[in-house]
């Protein structure tokens, strides 16, 4: 999976007018994983990845791509990136195999070869030979990543991939973007103002609020069985499971409504179910709260989202 860094921001702000858009961006992407670019409308996004990609001048710090400065080295640096980052041009009346050609055309070293196996990719199959006029918005999508992979890039940029896709559009692109970070081995940076919309595809999340970072998330942390957990057990007498755990677990137990709840490791609450079974209760049922992502999420960037 992960390894070397494909792309790191150092310090990397932007300010337009007197107005600070990016204050300060510090952190590394590597190659193999996905990238979860996430914050609300207007937190600096676009102006990051505009940056990231050359179309924008850095105010201050730098972005290096595979070690190359793009202040300093620009052309050895951006050879390695590819993007989407406005709506991807293509030509409605040619066939997506054709569009491809036509961008092979002007890109250097393309084969037919590496063409076939950017379709194969993205999983466009027979459509390939269809107008791309008539394509999905799912399937431009697909066609605008297979574009953008023709050169090899070690770094796949794509700003708001989900944005106007229903969720079967989002389940496709989701698998084609896993897919290629584990088959091309490419560093992959998906930018969302939708946590729900990319939590499946990414490794790894950025939060960033008013163009600053304010936390990077593993997706995929193991879940932790020691933690405790908050344990909802819906028992009958409610009053007398409170007073037995009580004295027995030696901590306070909350009642809410009809439940119990009990701060408990996983691995302990079979046994405090057997004892309320064992002593005469009846257990109706249980349920572990555990906070998500999504959770996380709001509790950092706050109850106004979307600004
Ligand atoms: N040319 C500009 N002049 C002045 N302010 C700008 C300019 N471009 C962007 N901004 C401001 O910079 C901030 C960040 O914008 P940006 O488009 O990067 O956000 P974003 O996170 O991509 O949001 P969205 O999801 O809405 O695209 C916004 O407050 C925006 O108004």
């Amino acid at each position: 999976m992960a390894e070397k860094a494909a792309m790191t921001l150092i310090g990397l702000k932007k300010t337009i007018g007197s107005k600070p858009i990016i204050k300060g961006l510090t952190f590394e992407i590597k190659r193999g994983e996905v990238f979860g670019f996430l914050g609300p409308n207007g937190a600096g996004k676009t102006t990051t990845i505009r940056m990231m990609v050359g179309l924008m001048d850095i105010t201050e710090g730098d972005v290096l791509i595979e070690g190359k400065s793009i202040k300093d080295n620009f052309k050895e640096a951006v050879r390695h990136v590819g993007a989407i980052v406005e709506n991807p041009e293509m030509y409605p009346f040619l066939s997506g195999w054709k569009n491809l050609q036509q961008y092979a055309r002007m890109t250097e070293g393309v084969s037919q070869e590496r063409i076939k196996e950017v379709v194969e990719l993205v999983g466009l199959g027979n459509a390939i030979h269809e107008k791309a006029g008539r394509y999905s918005l799912g399937m431009r999508q697909r066609l605008g990543i297979a574009q953008a992979l023709l050169h090899k890039p070690s770094i796949l940029i794509l700003d708001e991939p989900t944005n106007g896709l229903d969720p079967s559009g989002i389940r496709e692109i989701r698998k084609y973007i896993r897919n290629l970070a584990e088959k091309e081995n490419v560093a992959v940076i998906v930018s969302s103002h939708l946590l729900s919309e990319i939590e499946l595809m990414c490794d790894r999340i950025g939060i960033i609020k008013k163009g600053e970072l304010i936390a990077i998330e593993d997706v995929k942390t193991v879940e932790d069985h020691s933690a405790l957990k908050d344990v909802h057990i819906e028992v009958h007498p409610l009053e007398m499971a409170k007073d037995y755990l009580q004295s027995e677990m030696d901590q306070t137990i909350a009642i809410n409504k009809k439940e119990l709840i009990v701060s408990a490791k996983r691995e302990d609450i079979p046994q405090i179910l057997k004892n309320l079974v064992n002593r005469g209760m009846d257990v109706y049922g249980v349920r572990i709260l555990q906070s998500t992502l999504e959770d996380k999420f709001f509790d950092l960037i706050g109850e106004n989202a979307i600004e």
